[in-house]
């Protein structure tokens, strides 16, 4: 198999850093800040963050890394700094042997600062390079909604492995997905599932655990004859795609079933697995470029099992064109035997505005 270490790596070390992630979700202080963009962060993402790059770089010396954070809300705030340090320090893998392939504990707080800052490649089309967000969805994260932790590896701008962690999702690939799954969730018993795909070799779905890693079995987008039938995934915040577009879209396919709305990428992950049917993602804002960390997993993933992920003009999304999806506005997501029929409606309805 093809790029073995690199998902083995990715999966183990999504797997850790959901550990940290769970026990800031479970805590009471999130520690909280507000970014320049008004986006927020929490010491979950600055944590999470530090423990997968402490792997990548421990595996992959070399490689380069595109990360959603950076430290220097850390480096400005000593508390802030201790209270994350006090938990990346002390998260590891429950398996010796797994922990030791991801390189062990990070040495001080001063080396996690340095290592939070190891993500800021300015991306491109060659070479190796991996985009990763610690926590994707921090909103749903504070909500008690959908999140997830994402990791993927380009080689000249081209995605070859994802992986996702989502810690809320339902286990079971099955089940069928409750409008609430956005706002009801939680990690107890049967929650917790990691997603990966190797190019040209498939998805797959594993329950998350906090060791070894545990069988997979393989996923695949539902088939569907009859759009009327359809379940359409879309964002919970209004502001980061346009429920309008996308609820008259839906209605022009026929779909009658309310939208399932949900954080994060664990859309791209509930229609791989054929929860759900379709994720429309259409720009709100004219000048917002989607980042490469909050797609790249995602768009494997969806495309190893069966389907087909374009923006809203039909376009492949290209990963190669730096820390945002520059070339590329929106994103339809479907089977690949029905998303001719959708991106001509996406296209209908957004040529009309
Ligand atoms: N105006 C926007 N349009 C689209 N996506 C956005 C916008 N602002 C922020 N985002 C990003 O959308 C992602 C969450 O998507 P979703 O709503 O589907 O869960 C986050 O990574 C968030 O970035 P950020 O991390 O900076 O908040
Ligand atoms: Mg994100
Ligand atoms: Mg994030
Ligand atoms: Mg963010």
């Amino acid at each position: 198999m093809a790029y073995e270490k690199e998902l083995q790596i990715a999966l183990l070390a999504v797997q850790r850093a959901t550990i940290l992630t769970k026990q800031v979700f479970h805590s009471h202080a999130k520690g909280t800040l507000s970014k320049s963009d008004a986006s927020p962060v929490t010491i979950g993402d600055f944590g999470a963050q530090a423990l997968l790059i402490s792997a990548l770089a421990h595996a992959f010396p070399s490689d380069a890394i595109v990360a959603e954070e950076e430290s220097s809300d850390l480096r400005d705030n000593a508390e802030l700094r201790r209270t994350v340090w006090d938990l990346v320090k002390d998260v590891q893998l429950d398996s010796k042997e797994a922990e030791n392939l991801l390189g062990g504990a990070v040495k001080s707080d001063a080396a996690m600062l340095d290592i939070i800052d190891k993500g800021n490649s300015s991306g491109g089309n060659k070479g190796r390079i991996w985009a990763l967000d610690p926590i994707d969805g921090t909103k749903g994260f504070l909500r008690g909604g959908q999140y997830a932790v994402c990791l993927a590896l380009m080689v000249d701008g081209d995605v070859k492995v994802g992986v996702l962690g989502c810690p809320n999702l339902p286990v079971d690939d099955a089940a069928p997905l409750s409008v609430n799954i956005g706002a009801n969730a939680s990690d107890e018993e049967g929650k917790g599932v990691l997603f990966g795909a190797v190019l040209g070799e498939g998805a797959t779905s594993r329950p998350m655990t906090r060791g070894e890693l545990q069988k997979e079995t393989k996923i695949q987008m539902k088939q569907i004859e009859d759009l009327k039938a359809a379940t359409f995934c879309e964002s919970v915040e209004a502001g980061h795609s346009s429920h309008g577009d996308q609820a008259e879209i839906a209605s022009q396919l026929g779909i009658t079933k309310a939208s399932v709305r949900m954080d994060s990428q664990a859309k791209y992950a509930s229609i791989a697995r054929g929860a759900g049917d379709i994720y429309l993602r259409l720009p709100v804002r004219k000048d917002y470029q989607e980042k490469i960390w909050d797609h790249a997993a995602g768009d494997l993933i969806v495309r190893e099992a069966g389907g087909e992920v374009t923006d809203a003009e039909g376009k492949r999304l290209d990963f190669g064109k730096g820390r945002t999806l520059a070339e590329n506005k929106g994103v339809v997501a479907a089977p690949k035997q029905v998303h001719g029929k959708v991106l001509e409606v996406v296209k209908s309805v957004l040529g009309k505005k």
